[in-house]
């Protein structure tokens, strides 16, 4: 994944410290100091796929054995939501059905973590899991449930701690065919 580029760190850190200022803060005492670079570091990691379009770092495999579905459940995620960029963090579960080459199993985790490095909703980052799968894998069939608790829910506005937002997408068999759907909720929901 790249990084927010080094010529972009005085732009967020002077950012950070007119952030800090208008709240009423001083910048400039000891405890905040360093704060402008350290945001600096933390959004080169929390944001480190912004604006990439394609997921690169897999390796497939050919296979000839036939294979209903295979599921990753429950991954955890971090992500911040575009609105507020407040974090939405939960799990991901992924399930896919191979047609003649399997995706190496960490590239799963690796792609949604991925998908949660950017400004983003819980939809669209549910869709780009989902896209990429199809992509990558060219599956007879893709499933990506999504469970999300949102912080801009919870400590701020509505103030609703402890709810949760599911979202789904299914494509190919997984779409029309209900039982292989039901087998798939049925092993990612407690
Ligand atoms: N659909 C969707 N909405 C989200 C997500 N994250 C945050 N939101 C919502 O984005 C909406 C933004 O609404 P606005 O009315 O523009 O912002 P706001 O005044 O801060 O809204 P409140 O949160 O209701 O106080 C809110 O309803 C948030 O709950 C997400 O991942 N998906
Ligand atoms: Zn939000």
């Amino acid at each position: 994944m790249t990084k927010i580029s080094h010529e972009h760190k005085e732009q967020i850190e002077t950012g950070t410290r007119n952030l800090l200022q208008a709240i009423g803060d001083n910048p400039n005492r000891d405890g905040l100091l360093e704060t402008p670079e350290r945001v600096f570091k933390a959004y080169s990691e929390i944001f480190a796929a912004t604006g990439e379009t394609q997921f690169n770092n897999y390796k497939l495999f050919p296979t000839d054995q036939e294979t209903d579905m295979v599921i990753v459940a429950d991954i955890p995620f971090y992500a911040m939501c575009e609105h507020h960029l407040l974090p939405f963090f939960g799990t991901v579960s992924v399930g896919y059905i191979p047609d003649g080459e399997i995706i190496g199993l960490s590239k799963i985790p690796r792609l949604v973590d991925w998908a949660a490095r950017r400004p983003s909703v819980q939809e669209n980052m549910t869709a780009l899991i989902c896209s990429e799968m199809e992509r990558i894998t060219h599956p007879k069939g893709v499933a990506v449930y999504i469970q999300s608790r949102h912080m801009c829910m919870e400590m701020r506005g509505i103030n609703r701690p402890g709810t949760y937002t599911t979202t789904s997408l299914y494509k190919g068999l997984l779409k029309t065919d209900t039982l292989l759907r039901q087998e798939f909720m049925m092993k990612v929901r407690d």
